[in-house]
C-alpha cells in the first residue's frame, strides 16, 4: 500500500493555480499528487473573485446591450438589474461557497485533497495541521494573494469591506465609498451603481486603471459617471471613524455610519463623507508569509525570486505559480503558469530534457492578456506604448474610434477605441488595446498576434468577417499603412 504521507508532489493551495499544477504534474502517470487547501478548493477566483463578479455584472451588460437598440430598448421594462434574481443567480455559479465538486475533480484527477494549512518545513517536507508531508520530486506554492488594507486612522478598525464583500453582497449599502482607482475599484462600484448603491470612489491618482492606455482611464471614468458614480480623483482617505461596528459576516453592512476624511496628497483634508459602507480596492499582496519560507532562509516579505520554469531561486525542488509569485496575477495566467510548471516537474521525473517552449513561461513578460468587465468593457494585451518605449522598444501606434459596420450594428450609439502598438523595426505587434462595448473576445486575436510575432504585412492577409467589431482590425491597419507609406 501507498505510503500516505509520501507524494510525488505537495501543491500548497487549491486555488486555480494550485489545481493546474497538481493536475499537469502528474497526468498521464503513475505519480501521486496531494493538493492542501485552508479553505475552498477553487481559491479565491471560484468563490470570492472572478466568478462572483463576472455574475454580478453580466445583468447589467445585457440590459445594457438590449437598451442599446430600438426595438428592444422599448421591450425593457427596467434598465436596472433585479437584486434579488441577480444575487441568486451569483449564489448559482458560487455554488453558495460549497466546494465538493471541485474536491470530485481532483480526487476524478487522482489528486488527494488534505483539509488544513500547510507549511513547508524544510527541503520537501510540508506540515499540516501537525501532520508531515515528505515529496520525492515537487512541492508547489500556490496560495494566492490577499487584499491589501493601507494604514489610515481609523481604517482597519472600521472594518470595511473588502473584495470578499464586494462579490459576495448580500446587503446593498446605501451610500458606499470606494478606496482605489484599479480593477477591483471600477468592477466594484459598476455593479454597486447598478444595484442601486450611490458610490463614491475615492483615487490617489488622477486617472483609474493608470496602468492601461490613457484612454482607458477617461471612457471608464465616463462609463462610471453616466451611472452615478462620484470621482474624487487626487484624493485619498486621511481618516475614518465609525462607532459602531458589527461583525455581522460577509457580504453585510458591517455596522453603523462610517466618516471619512478625504485629503489631498500634502495631507490636507478636503472633504468628509458620510457612509453605509466603505470598500477597500488598494490592490493584493502575495501570501508568502507564514507558509514556511523562512525555514529555507527565504525571506517572506521579500518578493519571490521565481524564474521561468516557475522554479523558487536556489531550490530546483520548489515551484511558486499564481498570484503568489506576482508576476501576473490573474486567474488565467496563474492557470498557464502551474500547466507550465506542471510539466516541468513531469519532464524532471521523467528524465526528459527542458528543451522546448512549453518548459517556459514567456507569456508573463510581453503578452499578459486582461479584460476588465466594466462598461465600457476594456481588453488589452502586451505592452502599452508608454511601456513599450520605457523597455526602449522604438514604436509606431495607430489609434482610432471603433466605428465599423459590427459597431453600429452592436448598439446604436457604439463608441470604442482601439490601438496597436507596433514595434518599427520587427514590424510586429507587441500590444494593443481596445475600448469599448463587447471587446472582450477581441483580445484573443491579439494575442495571437503578440504571441505569434505575426509581421504586419501576414496581419494584411487576416481578414475580419463582415460585419463584425473586429473589423476594427483592418481599419487600424490601414491607418498603420498610411502612417508606415
Ligand atoms: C474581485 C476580484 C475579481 C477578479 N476577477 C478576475 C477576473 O475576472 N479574471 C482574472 O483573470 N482574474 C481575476 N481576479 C484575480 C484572480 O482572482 C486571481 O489571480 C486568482 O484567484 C489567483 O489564483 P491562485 O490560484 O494563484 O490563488 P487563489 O485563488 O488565491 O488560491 C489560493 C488558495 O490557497 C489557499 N491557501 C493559502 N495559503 C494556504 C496554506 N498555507 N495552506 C493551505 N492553503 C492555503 C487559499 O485558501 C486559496 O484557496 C480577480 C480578483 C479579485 C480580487
Ligand atoms: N477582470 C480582471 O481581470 C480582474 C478583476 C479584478 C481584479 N483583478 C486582479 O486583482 C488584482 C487586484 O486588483 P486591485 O484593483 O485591488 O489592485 P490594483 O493594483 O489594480 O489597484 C489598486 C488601487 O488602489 C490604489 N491604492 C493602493 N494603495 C492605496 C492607498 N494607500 N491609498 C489610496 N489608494 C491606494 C492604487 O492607486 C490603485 O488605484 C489585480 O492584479 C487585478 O488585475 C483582475
Amino acid at each position: 500500500m501507498a505510503d500516505t504521507d509520501t507524494y510525488d508532489v505537495i501543491v500548497i493551495g487549491a486555488g486555480p493555480a494550485g489545481e493546474n499544477a497538481a493536475d499537469y504534474a502528474i497526468r498521464g502517470s503513475a505519480r501521486r499528487a496531494v493538493l492542501i487547501e485552508g479553505q475552498l478548493v477553487g481559491g479565491e477566483c471560484s468563490y470570492w473573485a472572478c466568478m462572483p463578479s463576472k455574475a454580478l455584472l453580466g445583468a447589467g451588460a445585457a440590459l445594457e446591450a438590449a437598451t442599446g437598440l430600438p426595438g428592444s430598448r422599448t421591450r425593457v421594462v427596467d434598465d436596472q438589474p433585479e437584486p434579488g434574481r441577480l444575487l441568486a443567480w451569483r449564489d448559482s455559479i458560487t455554488h453558495k461557497r460549497d466546494d465538493s465538486s471541485q474536491v470530485d475533480w481532483a480526487r476524478g484527477a487522482g489528486i488527494d485533497v488534505v483539509r488544513g494549512v500547510g507549511k513547508l518545513v524544510g527541503e520537501r517536507e510540508v506540515e499540516v495541521d501537525g501532520r508531515r508531508l515528505h515529496a520525492t520530486e515537487a512541492v508547489v506554492l500556490a496560495t494566492g494573494s490577499d487584499a491589501s488594507i493601507p494604514p489610515i486612522p481609523g481604517l482597519v478598525d472600521a472594518a470595511p469591506w473588502t473584495s470578499r464583500d464586494a462579490t459576495n453582497l448580500v446587503e446593498i449599502p446605501a451610500r458606499i465609498a470606494v478606496l482605489g482607482g484599479g480593477v477591483v475599484a471600477c468592477e466594484a462600484a459598476t455593479w454597486l451603481a447598478e444595484l442601486g448603491s450611490v458610490v463614491t470612489m475615492v483615487v490617489r491618482g488622477h486617472s483609474l486603471l493608470p496602468s492601461m492606455e490613457p484612454f482607458v482611464g477617461e471612457r471608464v471614468s465616463s462609463g462610471l459617471r453616466e451611472r452615478g458614480v462620484d470621482i474624487r480623483f487626487g484624493t485619498t482617505f486621511g481618516s475614518v471613524a465609525r462607532p459602531e461596528v458589527d461583525d455581522t459576516g460577509y457580504g453585510r453592512v458591517h455596522g453603523g455610519p462610517a466618516v471619512v476624511e478625504l485629503a489631498d496628497h500634502a495631507g490636507n483634508v478636503t472633504d468628509r463623507l458620510e457612509v453605509d459602507e466603505i470598500l477597500v480596492a488598494a490592490g493584493r499582496r502575495p501570501r508568502t508569509v507564514g507558509v514556511g519560507l523562512d525555514a529555507l532562509g527565504i525571506d517572506p516579505k521579500a518578493e519571490l525570486d521565481v524564474d521561468d520554469h516557475l522554479n523558487v531561486a536556489g531550490h530546483d525542488w520548489l515551484y511558486a505559480v499564481g498570484d503568489v509569485n506576482g508576476r501576473a496575477p490573474l486567474t488565467h495566467m496563474g492557470k498557464y503558469q502551474a500547466r507550465v510548471a506542471g510539466d516541468v516537474i513531469a519532464a524532471r521525473a521523467e528524465g526528459r530534457s527542458l528543451d522546448g517552449e512549453r518548459y517556459l513561461a514567456t507569456a508573463d513578460h510581453a503578452a499578459v492578456p486582461q479584460v476588465v468587465f466594466t462598461e465600457p468593457q476594456v481588453g488589452s494585451v502586451g505592452l502599452t506604448e508608454r511601456g513599450a518605449r520605457d523597455a526602449g522598444i522604438d514604436v509606431v501606434t495607430s489609434e482610432l474610434d471603433i466605428e465599423v459596420a459590427g459597431s453600429a450594428l452592436a448598439r446604436e450609439n457604439y463608441r470604442g477605441h482601439a490601438v496597436l502598438v507596433i514595434d518599427r523595426a520587427r514590424n510586429v505587434l507587441v500590444g494593443a488595446t481596445f475600448v469599448g462595448p463587447d471587446i472582450a473576445e477581441l483580445v484573443h486575436s491579439a494575442t495571437v498576434a503578440v504571441v505569434g510575432e505575426v509581421p504586419v504585412e501576414r496581419l494584411w492577409h487576416a481578414v475580419p468577417s463582415y460585419p463584425t467589431i473586429s473589423e476594427i482590425w483592418l481599419r487600424l491597419l490601414e491607418n498603420l499603412r498610411g502612417k508606415q507609406s
